[in-house]
């Protein structure tokens, strides 16, 4: 028998509750990720994933529970939100220059992650030039460098074609194992939850609970595998059923 050996824990939360107008929007929601961990929350929609997402980041109070943060988070929201005006690279630019970097220096930083995120020959066109794929490419860049340690990705490839999400999802593989970061995922994409992660929070929805948790050991080396094996039937059925 194999025990895991936990790793430091770096967001923690603690039965959380939030209501909105009397509506009961999380319930005692208690989550933890663990540092160098892929988690997923999967849930209908409304069933507060983002909430609880502007929660961790501290947008958003909770009502009552304990959280514990010991890590930098940089927040990936649903919308990409790069400026049509500004060029890839000064919208990446943007969160350094925030910080106080130089432009000529902020450049010369994201100049080193053009090659390693497929954006190197975009950072000159504006973000209606690129494809949605590329978008969230420059998205994501931006994202990490504001934090550098973990991500809050809010379903980063919902609005992407099939074959694009797949190409995406393991380019997000690749570039989470170069950037040795931690990343917490909101999909509505069952596959792409198995694909994706170590672990996934299954969200019940109004109000939103934790309804189970679960580890994806099968095929951890090899995602790809996972994606023709038994046990993804048997995890996406144990899914469905939650749902
Ligand atoms: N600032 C707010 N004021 C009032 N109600 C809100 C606010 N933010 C969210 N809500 C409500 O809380 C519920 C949960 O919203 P939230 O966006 O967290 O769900 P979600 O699971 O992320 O949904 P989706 O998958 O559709 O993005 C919804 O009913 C939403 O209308």
């Amino acid at each position: 028998m194999t025990t895991k050996v936990k790793k430091a824990e770096i967001i923690s939360l603690n039965n959380i509750n939030k209501s909105y107008n009397d509506m009961r929007i999380l319930q005692d929601i208690s989550l933890f990720v663990e540092y160098g961990e892929f988690v997923s929350i999967i849930g209908p929609s409304g069933s507060g994933k983002s909430t609880l997402f502007n929660i961790i980041t501290g947008l958003t109070d909770a009502d009552s529970g304990d959280q514990k943060i010991s890590t930098n988070i940089g927040y990936m929201q649903q919308k990409d939100l790069l400026l049509p005006w500004k060029t890839v690279m000064d919208n990446i630019c943007l969160p350094l220059q925030i910080k106080g970097v130089s432009t000529k220096e902020a450049r010369q930083i994201v100049k080193q992650y053009l090659d390693m995120t497929g954006l190197r020959g975009y950072e000159n066109k504006y973000p209606n030039q690129l494809s949605g794929g590329m978008r969230q490419r420059a998205s994501f860049l931006r994202t990490f460098l504001t934090s550098q340690d973990t991500m809050l990705l809010d379903e980063p490839f919902g609005a992407l074609d099939s074959i694009t999400k797949s190409k995406m999802q393991k380019w997000l593989l690749e570039i989470k194992e170069k950037l040795n970061i931690t990343i917490l995922f909101i999909t509505h994409d069952i596959e792409e939850a198995i694909f994706l992660s170590d672990r996934i929070y299954v969200l019940g929805a109004k109000p939103g609970i934790i309804k189970s948790e679960i580890s994806l050991d099968f095929h951890k080396e090899e995602k790809t595998m996972r994606l023709v094996s038994n046990e993804l039937l048997e995890t996406k059925n144990e899914i469905l059923k939650l749902l």
